[in-house]
């Protein structure tokens, strides 16, 4: 039964992709619910509040997701949860539109002096000539990140009669155009604004965009809204502009610290606050509600999920594709880990045909996490394979051939470490399934699962009847094999499936044979 924990006062009705199901149990609180063993765990769906930190972290160890409803992941530590396979997923465009309209009503609030003129109304006071406001249409919308609410908001401004202009590195020029919008360099959205909206993460790049210096650069009068993260604009600098009259107003929905307690900005009369009601709606909760909800349900599925943030995205249609290759490569890993069991310092997947057309990244840390399988205690999947290799000294690489050796397509690792190299190659045939054609440089064809057996042995007269004979005096029956060499008398390979794992004493007596000079089992 999985265990999932929804803290953060996520809006239940969006759980409904997990509300009764047979295999989960769902808790709806906080991690510090004294009724709720955050132990056990295994996937917790968090908004702003609950903190995924690496203590926590270590406190969940049967954590294997983390859901956050809605855009924002500077909550969570990705590196820690990435570190321990942990996938983290959010739900990237459910609160988009709402977040738009709160920024525009900020804005328009703001240019009206809404809320001030509100609380001198309601205090008995009529105060008509003090509240002079300044109209939208004509001016020049400023908008830094032009991603999904930049663009909403974009939108919404042109219908206003605003003109738009855009900073965003990662912007094309036929993006811009579509939305008609003028790009813009960074230096001249702060020259040319008359209103400034930043609408990006906050990241190493962005804090502090707006600082003593670049908010010198804009134009005497502008005024500014932060509805994104607190952080993005300096709020020290923010406040000295407003107090030397440089900016006339702001209109902030986030702040550094949250909730902000006695802040300088607060006391200032041009400033309009709201208490990060961005993504408040019955919609937008909804939407991102059930957005992380669906996404919990197809991991637990052994699905792959359409929005991790350290995973690949996969639609459906590309994860049908993808599927079987991603089991070839995973079973690949785990075989070249049980047939070569010595030390590795270099891995490289190799993609050839219709392999090398799909997300082989994505091939290339299964097939790392079927390695790696036998090999470490730590639970390894695509999430935290490159990490782990990486801290093994393990070199991974990807290379993609013309070369597919006669099939549609294959997947080639090559292990290297203390002089030795292995290889196995395994291909994909559609309506047949995944095949194992080559081992060790033997040509050989087998399918790759259930309880295998490799032996290396001399091409000798009676090897083979030797296996079979120790075998079957024993009443084990073989259910496949297939042999390879290279060339008579040389050494050669077996490849036998069993219906059940052999046992250790089974394997000591066959080692003894003569010709045979090693023995892997594998269990796939
Ligand atoms: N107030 C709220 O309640 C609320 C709700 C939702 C989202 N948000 C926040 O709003 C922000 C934007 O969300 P989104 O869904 O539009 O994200 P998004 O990823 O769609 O857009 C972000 C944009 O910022 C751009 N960008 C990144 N670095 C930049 C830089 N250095 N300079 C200029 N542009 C840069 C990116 O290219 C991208 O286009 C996020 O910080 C999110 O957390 C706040
Ligand atoms: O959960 C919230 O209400 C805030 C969400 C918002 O900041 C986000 O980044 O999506």
């Amino acid at each position: 039964m999985f265990q999932v924990l929804a803290a953060d006062s996520i809006k239940e009705e969006g759980l409904q992709p997990l509300l009764e199901q047979p295999d989960i149990q769902l808790h709806i609180g906080s991690i510090d619910s004294e009724n709720i063993d955050i132990q056990k765990i295994d996937a917790l769906l968090v908004r702003s509040a609950t903190k995924v930190t690496s203590e926590l972290l270590d406190r969940m160890p049967s954590l294997k997701i983390v859901g956050r409803a809605g855009v924002g992941v500077d909550n969570i530590d990705i590196a820690e949860a990435t570190k321990r396979g942990i996938i983290v997923v959010n739900a990237p465009d459910g609160n988009t539109i709402s977040t738009a309209e709160h920024t525009f009503a900020m804005m328009a609030a703001l240019m009206r002096n809404i809320p001030q003129a509100h609380s001198t109304v309601k205090k008995g006071e009529w105060k008509r000539n003090q509240f002079i406001g300044n109209e939208l249409y004509g001016k020049t919308l400023g908008i830094i990140g032009l991603g999904r609410i930049g663009s909403e908001l974009a939108k919404r401004a042109r219908a206003f009669g605003m003109s738009v202009k855009v900073y965003d590195p990662f912007l094309t020029k036929e993006r811009a155009e579509i939305l008609g919008v003028q790009l813009s360099t960074f230096d001249e959205v702060l020259a040319e604004a008359d209103i400034i909206t930043v609408h990006t993460p906050l990241t190493k790049e962005t804090k502090g965009l707006l600082n003593e210096r670049t908010l010198s650069q804009t134009k005497k009068g502008v005024y500014l809204l932060n509805c994104a993260r607190g952080g993005i604009i300096d709020e020290m600098a923010l406040a000295h502009f407003i107090e030397n009259g440089h900016v006339a107003g702001a209109a902030l929905d986030v702040f550094e610290v949250e909730p902000p307690g006695d802040h300088p900005l607060l006391k200032l009369d041009s400033v309009i606050v709201t208490p990060h009601l961005g993504a408040s709606t019955k919609e937008a909760q909804l939407n991102v509600a059930t957005q992380v909800a669906r996404e919990i349900r197809t991991f637990f599925d052994d699905k792959p999920v359409a929005n991790s943030i350290n995973l690949p995205a996969m639609s459906k249609e590309i994860y049908e594709k993808i599927q079987p290759f991603h089991q070839l490569a995973k079973e690949m890993g785990k075989i070249v880990s049980e047939c070569h069991n010595k030390g590795i310092s270099e891995l490289t997947a190799t993609y050839s045909g219709t392999a090398a057309e799909l997300e082989t990244s994505f091939l290339t840390k299964a097939l790392l996490a079927g390695f790696f399988e036998n090999r470490i205690d730590i639970k390894v999947n695509e999430v935290n394979a490159i990490h782990i290799a990486k801290e093994r000294g393990i070199i991974v690489g990807e290379k993609v051939t013309g070369n597919s050796y006669g099939y549609a397509n294959t997947i080639t690792i090559t292990a290297r470490g203390d002089g030795d190299v292995f290889t196995a190659r395994g291909t994909f045939i559609e309506h047949y399934g995944p095949r194992i054609v080559n081992l060790d440089g033997f040509t050989i064809d087998f399918h790759p699962s259930g309880n295998l057996l490799y032996i290396q042995h001399m091409d000798r007269p009676g090897v083979i009847g030797h296996v079979g004979k120790v075998l079957g005096d024993h009443g084990v029956n073989i259910a496949t094999m297939q042999v390879g060499r290279k060339e008579a008398g040389g050494e050669a390979i077996m490849v036998l499936s069993f219906d059940k794992p052999l046992s250790d004493d089974m394997i000591v007596k066959l080692e003894s044979l003569q010709d045979i000079v090693a023995i892997n089992s594998i269990v796939l």
